[in-house]
């Protein structure tokens, strides 16, 4: 049994992932935690300024993250500090964010994946064959999120640019406006934010009278809470490191 705590637990993700844990043989949680806990959340939230005892007096295996940039730098010393491993999930990070959690991988297991839906694994594999064996073919690539997401493009399709990157090297273009003729070399980055969508990428290859488009939608953020909690029963116990969602998930079918 691991035992986990939830970084962000009153946000719309970590909240999924409080409410997943109910129903897992695998994870139990020791501490909801949040920035500003609500005073009538249930199970009750605990505020994120004192983690280093939380972690300590709950006897916590994994910190489980989906808060914001910031938060999980802060946090992620003081996992390493404690011993306790890292999944975390938050996206738009920079260089120094990222540089904390590869401090803590020195001591810690650290697995960050920009997207926790077992089926982006096959999207990202499915989009290398695409590029590889479609040389040439223009690409774009669309991503659709709820209003309320902070940081654009999405994590999901900066980690479909590096797939991309890996077979074919290109100018990123963001949106494009006025003249702006298309490039040979350009994929082109389309970000929409509407209503409460869960989370939507689409690539599409284009060329030779013809379309191939391969796509990803998320239809409740249930599926990020279960890919989280199964890398955090995965990491529990491994060495200190990185990770990546891809080890978790066999997408041969082996498991
Ligand atoms: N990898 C994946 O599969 C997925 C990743 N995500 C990513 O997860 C992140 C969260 O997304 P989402 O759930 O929509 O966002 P929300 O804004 O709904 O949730 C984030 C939560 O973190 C809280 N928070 C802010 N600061 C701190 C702090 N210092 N300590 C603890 N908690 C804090 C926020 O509190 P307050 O509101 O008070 O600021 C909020 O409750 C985003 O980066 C998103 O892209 C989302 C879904 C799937
Ligand atoms: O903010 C979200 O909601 C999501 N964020 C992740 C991302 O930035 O890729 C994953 C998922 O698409 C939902």
């Amino acid at each position: 049994m691991t035992t986990v705590a939830v970084l962000g637990a009153d946000g719309r993700t970590g909240g999924a992932v409080v409410e997943a844990i109910t129903d897992r043989h695998d994870a139990d949680l020791a501490a909801a935690v949040d920035a500003e806990p609500r005073p009538d959340a249930q199970p009750p939230i605990e505020a994120s300024d004192d983690l280093a005892t939380l972690l300590a007096d709950r006897g916590v295996d994994v910190l489980v993250d989906f808060s914001i940039p910031e938060a999980i730098a802060k946090a992620a010393p003081v996992c390493a500090e404690a011993g306790v491993a890292i999944v975390t999930g938050t996206t738009g990070l920079e260089a120094h964010h990222r540089a904390t959690l590869d401090a803590a991988s020195e001591s810690v297991p650290v697995l960050k994946a920009a997207n926790f839906a077992r089926g982006i694994q096959v999207l990202l594999q499915t989009v290398e064959t695409a590029v590889r064996g479609l040389p040439g073919y223009d690409i774009e690539l669309t991503e659709t999120h709820h209003n309320g997401k902070r940081d654009a493009p999405s994590g999901t399709a900066e980690t479909i640019l590096e797939t991309i990157d890996s077979e074919r090297a290109h100018e990123t273009v963001y949106g494009r406006e006025g003249i702006q003729p298309r490039e040979e070399d350009e994929v082109g980055v389309h970000v929409r934010r509407a209503g409460t969508i869960r989370g939507e990428h689409e690539v599409m290859l284009a060329d030779n009278d013809e379309v191939v488009s391969l796509a990803h939608r998320a239809e409740d953020r249930g599926v990020f809470a279960a890919g989280a909690l199964d890398a955090a029963a995965w990491i529990d116990g491994r060495d200190p490191g990185w990770y990546d969602f891809a080890d978790v998930v066999d997408v041969e079918g082996d498991r």
